[in-house]
């Protein structure tokens, strides 16, 4: 039978570290692939010095590995993070159910959705830049793993840098703090992170970021019910959520169950805000209700929350979030709404 993955990281969690733990519980174990009788990684070191140190260690791992039964070949190579140290992302979480709040942040808001493409992102982004405007100390936390799209939305493409391989600066953006796990990602590259993984790449953006002294802190979350919202309202404990949706039945639906979701939690639901709710002909001025209409304001009623706005959809919106100038830092009549929102969010304490 061929030695499984677990059997080979088991045996080497035997190896310890002369400066404690072992090359497992350091996670320092990369690329472990097994072909038949075959096992190869890499031991990752934390710099170079310390790679050059650790040649007796690799050829430890190797006879380790070579004395599981079922392998017949090992090899096993050095590598060292390049100074200064890069940042690895989509670690396992750790510390169980201990808070991930971040010290500085008065109030954290989550914008939610239960179905993709309703533009939860643009509202985010937008009430951020208004929320600035305000006035008020902002940052945007971009945790929509799958599909991040801050960066191109808030017009920034830098990476994030990491002096120390452990602590990260966030960029900023028309006066917004930002950070987004697609800064730190090749964009090209696909993002495929297993539950755990995407738990810990949430942990790592709300723990070792340096988000400093907020007043407010706004989390775009994926759409739906999944382990990066269970693992922020759990360990975040966020102060509101509030649900963008559009008036379709369908977008409806799916943004019931994340309110739920929510509710179960004990996450306050601040309200909804209804978007794509209509379209103002430039011509004539006539409103057409492409995705129907009042949905959501009917469903807000049923649940006994507030709509907090209605949005219309907006050529200028799309132009803008696409240029990385969010319709909100601009004047008119949807900046003009996303003001409104974000001097409510101020007036009932929330930002
Ligand atoms: N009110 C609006 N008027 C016109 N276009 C809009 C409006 N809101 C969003 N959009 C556009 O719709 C597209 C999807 O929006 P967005 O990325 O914000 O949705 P999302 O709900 O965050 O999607 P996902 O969950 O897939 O990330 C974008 O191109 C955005 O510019």
């Amino acid at each position: 039978m061929p030695v499984t993955r677990s059997e080979v990281e088991a045996r080497l969690a035997q190896l310890e570290l002369p400066d404690g733990g072992n090359l497992v519980s350091r996670d320092m174990v990369r690329a472990l692939t097994i072909e038949g009788a075959d096992v190869r990684f890499v031991i990752e070191a934390p710099s170079p010095e310390m790679a050059r140190m650790m040649e007796p260690l690799r050829a430890a791992a190797e006879r380790a590995a070579l004395s599981l039964p079922g392998v017949s070949k090992a090899t096993v190579a050095l590598t060292a993070h390049a100074a200064p140290p890069a940042l690895k992302l989509g670690q396992h979480p750790k510390g169980g159910t201990s808070s991930i709040r971040p010290a500085g942040v008065a109030s954290i808001l989550a914008v939610a959705s239960g179905k993709g493409g309703v533009g939860k992102s643009t509202v985010a982004s937008n009430l951020a830049v208004a929320l600035a405007r305000a006035g008020r100390r902002v940052g945007l936390l971009d945790a929509d793993i799958h599909g991040p799209s801050q960066p191109r939305m808030m017009g920034v493409s830098a990476r994030p840098t990491s002096p120390d391989g452990q602590r990260i600066t966030p960029l900023a953006a028309h006066g917004v703090v930002l950070m987004s796990i697609g800064l730190m990602l090749d964009p090209a590259k696909s993002v495929i992170w297993r539950g755990p993984m995407l738990m810990g790449a949430l942990q790592q953006m709300l723990t070792q970021v340096d988000w400093g002294a907020l007043d407010v802190l706004i989390v775009d979350l994926p759409p739906g019910t999944g382990d990066v919202q269970l693992t922020l309202s759990q360990r975040a404990r966020p102060d509101g959520a509030i649900i963008v949706s559009t008036p379709q039945d369908v977008a409806l639906l799916d943004a019931r169950k994340a309110m739920d979701m929510f509710t179960t939690l004990d996450v306050p639901m601040l309200g909804m805000i209804e978007n794509m709710s209509y379209f103002q002909c430039p011509d004539c001025g006539h409103e057409a209700h492409i995705f129907g209409h009042g949905g959501v304001r009917a469903e807000a009623e049923k649940l006994g929350l507030a709509l907090l706005a209605a949005l219309p959809i907006d050529l200028e919106t799309r132009l803008a979030g696409d240029a990385g100038r969010p319709v909100a830092a601009g004047e008119g009549a949807v900046a003009q709404a996303y003001a409104g929102l974000a001097a409510r969010l101020v007036r009932d304490g929330y930002a």
